[in-house]
């Protein structure tokens, strides 16, 4: 069975340069071997907020890597060096553009804040680029449903149409 290759992308002015340690990477690696039962391989990069070098690495990790899947943390914001949604649109074949609806509504739920993520998703080759924001508790809110205090779930979250996405593109088959 083919097996799905995800690359993760954590972009961080402060984070690449040793201020802080990075921990978008390290949080995403997590919700993956939480979320999915599937094997997968997973590549992954810490870059600034610098549109050329962002753009560099998803080419990269989608034509060379062969990613089926791309997450990106940080730099979705409307601060002068936010550039990741940018720079995902500078490589986009197309625009999925209900992803960042999706998980802007759901963030809502976290904080009040959520419409300023510019976050999206897009098509390029096989793969799916998808922004996540930049704070590292963001990646838990933003790839889940949420539930009501009884449990149900109230918003549905986005990973359904994640894991269908691949399929439609004849990529792996990827559990959950
Ligand atoms: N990779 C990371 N590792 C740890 N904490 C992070 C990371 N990225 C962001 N954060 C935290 O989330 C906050 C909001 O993220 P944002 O992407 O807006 O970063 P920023 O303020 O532009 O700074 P920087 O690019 O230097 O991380 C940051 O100020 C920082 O506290
Ligand atoms: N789920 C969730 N969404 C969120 C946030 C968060 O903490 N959790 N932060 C918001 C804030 S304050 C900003 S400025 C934008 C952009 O964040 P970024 O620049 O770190 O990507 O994401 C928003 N969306």
């Amino acid at each position: 069975m083919q097996t799905c290759r995800i690359g993760l992308v954590s972009i961080s002015d402060r984070a690449a340069r040793g201020v802080y340690v990075d921990q978008g990477l390290p949080a995403l690696e997590a919700w993956l071997n939480r979320a999915v039962t599937s094997h997968f391989s997973l590549e992954t990069r810490l870059v600034p907020d610098e549109q050329p070098l962002i753009e560099q690495t998803l080419r990269e990790l989608v034509d060379e890597s062969g990613c089926h899947l791309v997450l990106t943390t940080g730099g979705t914001g409307p601060a002068r060096r936010d550039v990741t949604p940018d720079a995902t649109l500078a490589v986009a074949d197309r625009e999925m553009p209900g992803f960042g609806e999706q998980m802007r509504q759901i963030s809502l739920h976290f904080v009040p804040t959520a419409i300023l993520s510019r976050q999206t998703a897009v098509i390029r080759k096989q793969s799916l680029v998808l922004n996540l924001p930049g704070q590292p508790k963001s990646i838990q809110e933003t790839l889940e449903e949420v539930k009501n205090t009884r449990g149900d779930v109230e918003i549905q979250g986005i990973f359904a149409s994640v894991t269908y996405f691949i399929q439609l593109l004849d990529g792996p088959y990827m559990e959950t």
